[in-house]
């Protein structure tokens, strides 16, 4: 973030006036030439009425900021009056409310958020998160609609102890199609109690009202409102051998995408968001394609079709081919140099993806492409860590703003809430209420919730081990609120309530396990990090009755404030030098293995081993849990100043070894010093208690920003 004023190096020749605003020539360029042409709206008016969005909104976006400042401010001289306290308490919660932390509760009240597609409204299932500006994976994320069982099973350990062989494994195979016939056993049970691994000839359903089309031999299912393909192939290797000819199962997988700007992407400048708005372009205008060798044999990959069916009567439809996408927008905080106002100052970048985000998503409303995304005419922005019902209001007020800007009907564009900062968590119904016309989700992002938690609780004490974090009573009270409050707001059959991250791209036994507990406790939906992973969660909507577990929840009262507030301290005795020296280096790796990615190469999203080489999914907000979680224990002495340099270079040469085979990848180890990101690191943790709510975009910006300008 930079101050009024404050242009850099050679940036005035780059820059182009637009309505007063000084705006960067990439940007001017790609939309004056690529994303306005085709909306109806001339550069001319689209430029006056977004510097008059600006203008007007800038800052109340500053004074939010200010807001959180105040907050926290007030929390840290609590806390340091209170230490070691895990409050909770009564005396806490009035404290709350007298500083404005905590707001009354609206009155009883259901959503309206007009018309929704079926699948963020009424269909239970997986949802997956894609950064942006990798357009490989972009098209595979849209793409994912649609899976096959049998390569999601075949492809990863989904299946504990199966064999694998070198090529084509023949037992594992017959491992895959034992688990897969079991799966439809339960979604698609046959007539007369028969098992599908008994089937010769063709099935019978127990209920043949399952049965909704056909696409030549290929059988359409439904259950749960979910697809299955039941795909027949006797000419098929697989299909040849199996006694009733089934070559495979394809099912609908990952109902929506949302394509990400914010935490799994590294975008720090003009350039950057130009390229993130072109991908999204390409997906709104069903033109985005990407050419790259895999296995050394050359790729190209488009946004797949629909598919088509003949229905039991004869007549024809279509299912849609791609998920649902979603675009998630940044936050209120930071600022982009891309545009600068009238004063010099860099305009908030929260504001410029609402403006440019919804504007190309007009080429989807205007339906000039070959394919549609959203069939109810709506655009879908998912809007991250928002403190607060003032900050869902501001979003609200804005997106009102861009609907007129662009000459939409009012509350077309659809917001979805991610409840991942403890003050939007505190007071979720209203801001739900807040957003009550717009609002397609709410969704418990933990990770970055984890990060806030850390920062809420910065000056109290000093906070427990990662490990015993996931069994703190604020988290579990957070699920289940989170849940019982979207309920009691009337979500069920309007908007998704959904789950985090599953972060552990290669565990999918474990997920196939453990993530079940997310559609079982009420969620209509959860976050995947993959399309493999979005086939196989896709299985527990079959397994358990998201409807069901609703109108159950929904007689639940809701869980009190008491244990959300109560804080996750350390125990009084503390931990031993052994477990201290464990969680320093685990946060210290994950750390250092995401953040030289992002400095050096620009990757915004990671696999990184931990200390246990278990790959896991790190961005930016396990990046804000692992940086806030070691500057708490320095500031409260668990760990020494000179203890977190010598882990740091410990793991800088173990990260250094696992990345040696990136020929991209510039090691840390032997030059720590003029190693920016070792160097951007050590200020994310020695700096990490004053930066703003714990965030760590200020610094990763900052430092990208110097390293793009070295090389
Ligand atoms: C807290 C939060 O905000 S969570 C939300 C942000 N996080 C995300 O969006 C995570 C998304 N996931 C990812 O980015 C990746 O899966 C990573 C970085 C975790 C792992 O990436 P990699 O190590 O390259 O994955 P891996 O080698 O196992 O698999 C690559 C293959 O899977 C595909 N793939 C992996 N993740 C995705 C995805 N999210 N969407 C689409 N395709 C994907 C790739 O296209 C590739 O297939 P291809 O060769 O046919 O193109
Ligand atoms: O955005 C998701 C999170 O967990 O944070
Ligand atoms: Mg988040």
């Amino acid at each position: 973030m930079s101050q009024p004023g404050e242009s850099e190096m050679g940036e005035r020749d780059e820059r182009i006036e637009r309505a007063g605003l000084s705006v960067d020539r990439t940007l001017v360029a790609f939309l004056e030439e690529e994303a306005l042409p085709g909306t109806g709206i001339a550069a001319a008016p689209f430029w006056d009425g977004a510097a008059a969005l600006l203008a007007r909104f800038a800052p109340e976006n500053r004074a939010l900021l200010a807001t959180r400042d105040r907050l926290q401010a007030k929390l840290d001289a609590w806390h340091a009056a209170h230490a070691n306290q895990a409050a909770g308490g009564e005396a806490y919660a009035d404290f709350l409310r007298e500083i404005g932390y905590r707001v009354p509760e609206p009155a009883p009240f259901a959503i309206d958020p007009g018309a929704v597609d079926a699948e963020l409204g009424r269909i239970a299932g997986p949802q997956l998160v894609v950064p942006v500006l990798n357009a490989r994976f972009l098209l595979n994320a849209a793409n994912a609609r649609w899976g096959s069982l049998y390569d999601a099973l075949y492809g990863s350990d989904a299946i504990p102890g199966a064999p694998d062989g070198p090529g084509y494994d023949p037992a594992r195979g017959a491992a895959v199609i034992a688990w897969a016939k079991a799966f439809l056993d339960t979604a698609a049970p046959l007539a007369g109690g028969q098992r599908w691994a008994a089937l010769r000839g063709a099935p019978e359903f127990a209920d043949p009202a399952q049965r909704v089309g056909r696409a030549g031999e290929t059988l359409l299912l439904r259950h749960h409102g979910l697809h299955i393909e039941l795909v027949f192939d006797r000419d098929s290797p697989i299909g040849r051998a199996d006694p009733a000819g089934l070559a495979d199962v394809r099912l609908e997988s990952a109902l929506s995408t949302i394509v990400d700007l914010e935490d799994s992407v590294a975008a720090v400048d003009a350039a950057d968001k130009v390229a993130a708005y072109r991908n999204w372009l390409g997906l709104m205008r069903g033109t985005l394609t990407a050419t790259f060798s895999k296995d050394g044999r050359p790729m190209r990959r488009a946004l797949a079709p629909d598919r088509a069916y003949l229905a039991p009567d004869g007549t024809s439809f279509t299912l849609p081919g791609r998920a649902l996408l979603l675009v998630r927008n940044v936050g209120h905080l930071m600022t982009t140099p891309a545009v600068r106002l009238p004063d010099g100052g860099e305009a908030p970048e929260g504001l410029l993806d609402a403006i440019v985000t919804s504007l190309i998503a007009l080429h989807d409303l205007r339906g000039a492409g070959p394919l549609r995304n959203s069939r109810a005419g709506a655009v879908y922005i998912v809007k991250p860590k928002m403190h607060g019902p003032e900050e869902a209001a501001f979003s609200n007020r804005l997106f009102d703003a861009v609907e007129d800007l662009l000459g939409l009907a009012r509350h077309s564009i659809k917001i979805g809430v991610m409840d991942e900062e403890r003050r939007t968590s505190v007071n979720l119904a209203a801001c739900i209420h807040a957003v009550r016309h717009r609002i397609v989700f709410i969704n418990t992002g933990f990770l970055d919730r984890n990060g806030d938690e850390i920062h809420s609780a910065m000056r109290a004490g000093p906070v427990c081990a990662k490990g015993a974090m996931k069994r703190a009573s604020w988290l579990a009270a957070y699920e289940d609120r989170n849940v019982q409050i979207g309920l009691a707001c009337g979500l069920a059959g309007r908007a998704q309530i959904g789950k985090g991250m599953w972060a552990a791209p290669d565990r999918m036994a474990d997920m196939l396990a453990e993530k079940e507990a997310h559609p079982a406790s009420g969620a209509s939906t959860a976050w995947v990090p993959s399309p493999t992973a979005a086939t196989l969660h896709a299985t527990h909507y079959h397994r358990v009755d998201v409807a069901a577990r609703q109108a159950a929840r929904a007689q639940e009262p809701i869980t009190p404030l008491a244990p959300l507030l109560t804080l996750p301290l350390a125990p009084a005795a503390g931990y031993a030098p052994a477990e201290i020296e464990a969680e320093l280096e685990n946060n210290a790796q994950g750390l250092l293995g995401y953040v030289v990615r992002w400095i050096d190469q620009g990757v915004g999203c990671s696999k990184v081993p931990d200390i246990h080489d278990i790959g896991l999914m790190e961005d930016r907000a396990t990046l804000r849990i692992s940086s806030q979680h070691i500057a708490n224990w320095l500031l409260h002495g668990v760990v020494t100043a000179p203890a977190v340099e010598a882990a740091l270079r410990r793991m800088a040469a173990r990260v250094d070894a696992q990345n040696a085979g990136d020929p991209l990848y510039r090691p840390m180890g032997p030059a720590v010093e003029t190693s920016l990101a070792f160097q951007a690191a050590r200020a994310l943790i020695f700096e990490g208690a004053d930066q703003p709510n714990g965030y760590t975009e200020p610094l990763l910006h900052a430092f990208r920003r110097r390293a793009k300008a070295r090389v």
